[in-house]
């Protein structure tokens, strides 16, 4: 099959990942979940005592940030999720992660997900989603993960936490929250797993015969 890239944005939970990983199974391509070197580099600040938004400390996670760090299984916790906001919005950082995704596709192609795949770090991907769901779609369906992952938490609570990361990574200067001009919208309010792949595999084999 004729190697693409598929580049899914949107907000959280708004089920890029879930997506992203049917897609690439069914296509045979490889995944990269961008948000996790975001969460990464905000780990190790963390760790190191620093403020996520110290620009000059996360840069300098980001710079020295190693595959390693993606596989830890502290990453998707509150605490990491707006410290991941924070240090996203420091340009240095982002500019320190762009050739790790961009290599990532070379060799066979990819999909990836994130906020800014189909706008910067590749502006001609075959492929362009763009993903979204209501605000209380997407809190009632990451209530469920943390309530399954036995995380005392309320759904206020969780989507107080989304709707401020949305805002966040929307209006920050560097490379914000929006669709691309050629992306498609898929909105996943009433679709389920299956309608949402079926929709998005749709698209991508157009592009592939177009191709
Ligand atoms: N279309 C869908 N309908 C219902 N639930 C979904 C759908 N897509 C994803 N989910 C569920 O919603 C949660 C968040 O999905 P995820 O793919 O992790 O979102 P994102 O990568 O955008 O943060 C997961 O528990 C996932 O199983
Ligand atoms: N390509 C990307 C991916 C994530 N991010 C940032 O990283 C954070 C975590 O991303 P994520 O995709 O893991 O978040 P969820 O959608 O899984 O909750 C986001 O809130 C963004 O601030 C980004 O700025 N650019």
């Amino acid at each position: 099959m004729k190697s693409i890239v598929i580049a899914i944005d949107g907000p959280a939970a708004s089920g890029k990942g879930t997506l992203a990983r049917r897609l690439a199974g069914a296509f045979n391509l490889p995944y990269l979940d961008t948000g996790l070197l975001y969460r990464a580099v905000a780990r190790r600040v963390l760790d190191h005592g620093a403020d996520p938004a110290d620009a000059e400390a996360a840069t300098e996670q980001a710079r020295t940030l190693n595959r390693v760090d993606l596989e830890r299984d502290d990453l998707r916790t509150k605490e990491v999720d707006l410290a991941a906001s924070a240090v996203a919005s420091i340009a240095p950082v982002r500019a320190a992660l762009l050739d790790f995704q961009r290599d990532f596709a070379q060799v066979s192609g990819a999909v990836l997900d994130g906020r800014d795949i189909g706008t910067i770090v590749f502006p001609k991907a075959d492929v362009k989603l763009f993903i979204t769901a209501s605000l209380d779609v997407r809190a009632e369906r990451r209530f469920a993960e943390r309530k399954a992952q036995g995380v005392a938490t309320t759904l206020e609570a969780v989507r107080a936490d989304l709707a401020a990361r949305d805002e966040a990574d929307r209006t920050r200067a560097a490379a914000p929250l929006r669709p691309a001009r050629d992306a498609h919208r898929l909105d996943t309010s009433t679709l389920d797993a299956d309608h949402a792949f079926a929709a998005a595999a749709a698209l991508v084999n157009q592009a592939l015969s177009k191709g």
